[in-house]
């Protein structure tokens, strides 16, 4: 049995970016970077008005009142926006380019139309109102970096970076393979004696998805041995990462790493040593990763979330640990002393900004899940902490 730093410093070993492939504008969102975005186009690509108005020249304007002949209108888009002499204004809207000659937009909130003469009955204020060439970026220049998650405001630099598509890390394919006789899918287990709904293979499709991998399916299996070596042998063909739920531990029908054992796999660790989740296992075979979580439901999501999602993120080429990182959090209500395992308690961020021990900690629980916002770390023989202590914690 290895400590948790330990078997998470083996898993990151593993957890490097797949590989690159270009990914239409339209569908990145929520990808990685795997190359900077590089801007094509200056922006704004001419000087252009930031308002509505009348574009002058600040020369003209220095004895108010002034009457200016208006020689032209200006739209956002234009071509060509010409130019204004002494004397002359252009209409012009927000975006439109600034005609030749022209230094300044005064807002049309300020200025009197009189027939084809715009009427200027004061200085103009200091502002000129115009955004000009390459001011925001200039080609060439590099909006995003590598390793960039693609959230909504990125999207909008990549967007005006003038691409049609990006380069990024290429997503990690997961299967899971749901072993256990008793299994049936949700909706059907009221149907059969003995039965009870497939639950974790849902919780692990969010989590996969939320930290950057594709999930494939699931593969709900008995507890058959050769039929389990059958569906390992796929699913290492179709994916980069097997996740197996279930038959991790010492029973007599506790098959998970045997049916793996044919395909030459080989053992990363297997069993750590903390509570819940102590069977957990990860390997490799056939090339591919695999992970082993416990059967019991609150232990496979707690472990999903301790050693799947980080291996997820990495293989992604998501930053070091996203969401990873443990910060210190405030006890609303007493937590209990520690055992001689390291654990990991499940709790509930309360308005009032603590967080809450759950009362239900057994390592099969899935009502508690709904209400399980964190995870707080207590090290193993911690002793009992009061309300108001700081203890390390994760979002769970
Ligand atoms: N003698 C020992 N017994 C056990 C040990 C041990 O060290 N010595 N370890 C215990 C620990 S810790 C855990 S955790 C469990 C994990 O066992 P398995 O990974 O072999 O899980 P199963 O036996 O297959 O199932 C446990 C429990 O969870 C239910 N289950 C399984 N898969 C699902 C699923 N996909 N959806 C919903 N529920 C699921 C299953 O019906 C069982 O009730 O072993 C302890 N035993
Ligand atoms: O340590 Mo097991 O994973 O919870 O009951």
């Amino acid at each position: 049995m290895i400590s948790f730093d330990e078997a998470r410093a083996r898993l990151f070993t593993m957890a490097h970016p797949l590989g690159k492939e270009p990914v239409a504008l339209a569908k990145a969102a929520g990808r990685v970077l795997a190359e900077a975005v590089v801007a094509r186009v200056d922006s704004p690509p001419r000087d252009v008005s930031t308002m509505d108005g009348y574009a002058v020249r600040s020369a003209d304007l220095e004895e108010p009142p002034v009457r200016l002949r208006i020689v032209s209108e200006v739209f956002a888009g234009a071509d060509d926006p010409g130019s204004i002499a002494s004397g002359e204004c252009a209409r012009i809207f927000t975006g439109a380019p600034i005609p030749a000659h022209a230094d300044r937009v005064v807002v049309q909130e300020v200025v009197e139309k009189d027939g084809d003469c715009a009427v200027f009955a004061d200085a103009p204020s200091p502002g000129r109102n115009i955004r000009v060439r390459a001011g925001d970026f200039a080609a060439g220049t590099a909006l995003l970096t590598e390793g960039t998650l693609l959230g909504p405001r990125q999207m909008v630099a990549a967007a005006a970076a003038d691409l049609a598509e990006v380069t990024c890390w290429r997503r990690p394919r997961v299967r899971l393979l749901a072993t256990g006789d008793e299994l049936a899918d949700p909706g059907s287990a009221r149907g059969r004696p003995g039965a009870i709904p497939e639950s974790i293979s849902f919780g692990v499709d969010a989590l996969v998805v939320r930290h950057g991998g594709e999930f494939c399916g699931t593969l709900r299996l008995g507890d058959d041995l050769a039929a389990m070596e059958r569906a390992a042998g796929e699913a290492l063909r179709q994916s980069d990462l097997v996740v197996v739920s279930g038959g991790a531990s010492v029973g007599e029908r506790d098959f998970a790493k045997a049916a793996f054992d044919p395909h030459g796999l080989d053992l990363l660790f297997a069993k750590v040593a903390i509570k819940p989740g102590k069977p957990v296992w990860l390997g490799k075979a056939a090339g591919k990763l695999v992970l082993g979580l416990p059967g019991n439901p609150t232990s496979a999501l707690v472990t999903a979330r301790l050693f799947l999602a980080p291996l997820v993120a990495g293989l992604a080429g998501r930053p070091a640990a996203p969401g990873d990182a443990w910060t210190t959090m405030v006890l609303g209500s007493p937590l209990g002393a520690n055992g001689d395992r390291e654990a990991f308690i499940r709790a509930r961020r309360s308005d009032d900004g603590r967080v809450y021990p759950l009362d239900n900690q057994d390592s099969g629980a899935q009502h508690a899940l709904a209400y399980a916002d964190v995870l707080l770390r207590s090290p193993a023989h911690a002793q009992a902490l009061p309300a108001g202590a700081s203890v390390p914690g994760i979002e769970f």
